[in-house]
């Protein structure tokens, strides 16, 4: 079953504020691109790999990552449907995002085993560790949630692309912030796998330094 990954990296990168669009943000002598891509075009799950990227963007996104790059949309879904639309035939798909620029092999490895063994769609999960409350409009603390009921929703997120292509089409013109939530919107079961720390979304300045830590364990030799 040929498999494609689609890597999102068309966001500006608004609450990390650097003068580039987050994914070409310098970490440990390499963009965050380029480290995320190496995870996948490496990966012997992985079959082929697209670049959603800034619509000004999109040479030198193909350029550093050395896999084709198409134009990404305003919001992170249009980006996706972007991707989508240039994985060809491949019977698998999995959307990721470059601003999870550490997701370990393994998880990737975790989400295609879901897939290759009947799943539709499967994504990477942690548990949630703070105490969790909810807050009313005017920001006054309500109740204490269950924490043992939530889970942290991570990338890369896997779906039969058939299955993916038509929750894309039914959801134009609704937002939901990840692609599991429309394939579950058509009525389809989406499996847990285990996710890890190193998948975590650098979104803010602080993620950034995390990355650095990250960067200098996993690549010593990079920093
Ligand atoms: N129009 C968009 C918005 C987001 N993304 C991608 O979706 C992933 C998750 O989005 P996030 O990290 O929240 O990125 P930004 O939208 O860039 O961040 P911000 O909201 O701070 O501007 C990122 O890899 C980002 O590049 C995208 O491809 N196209
Ligand atoms: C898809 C995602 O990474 C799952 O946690 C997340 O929802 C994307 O966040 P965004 O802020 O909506 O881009």
């Amino acid at each position: 079953m040929t498999c494609a990954a689609v890597l999102v990296a068309a966001g500006s990168g608004s609450r990390l504020g650097a003068d580039v669009p987050k994914a070409f943000v310098p970490l440990a002598g390499r963009t965050l691109l380029e480290h995320a891509v190496a995870r996948f075009v490496s990966h012997p799950d992985v079959d082929r790999v697209v670049v959603v990227a800034p619509a000004d963007r999109v040479d030198d996104a193909a350029r550093l990552a050395g896999v084709p790059a198409v134009a990404g949309g305003d919001t992170r879904q249009r980006s996706v449907g972007a991707g989508l639309a240039a994985v060809g035939d491949a019977r698998l798909v999995l959307v990721h995002d470059v601003a999870r620029a550490f997701v370990p092999t393994a998880v990737i490895a975790a989400v295609v085993a879901a897939l290759r063994a009947g799943a539709v769609a499967a994504i990477p999960v942690l548990a949630v560790h703070d105490t969790i409350r909810r807050v009313d409009a005017a920001g006054e603390l309500v109740e204490v949630v269950d924490r043992a009921s939530l889970v942290a929703v991570q990338t890369p997120q896997g779906f039969r692309r058939d299955v993916l292509a038509a929750a894309h089409e039914a959801g134009r013109g609704r937002s939901a912030t990840d692609d599991a939530a429309l394939v579950e919107a058509l009525g389809h079961t989406v499996v847990a796998v285990p996710g890890a720390e190193e998948a975590f979304k650098i979104t803010r300045p602080w993620d950034l330094a995390v990355a650095e830590a990250v960067a200098a364990r996993v690549h010593p030799a990079a920093t």
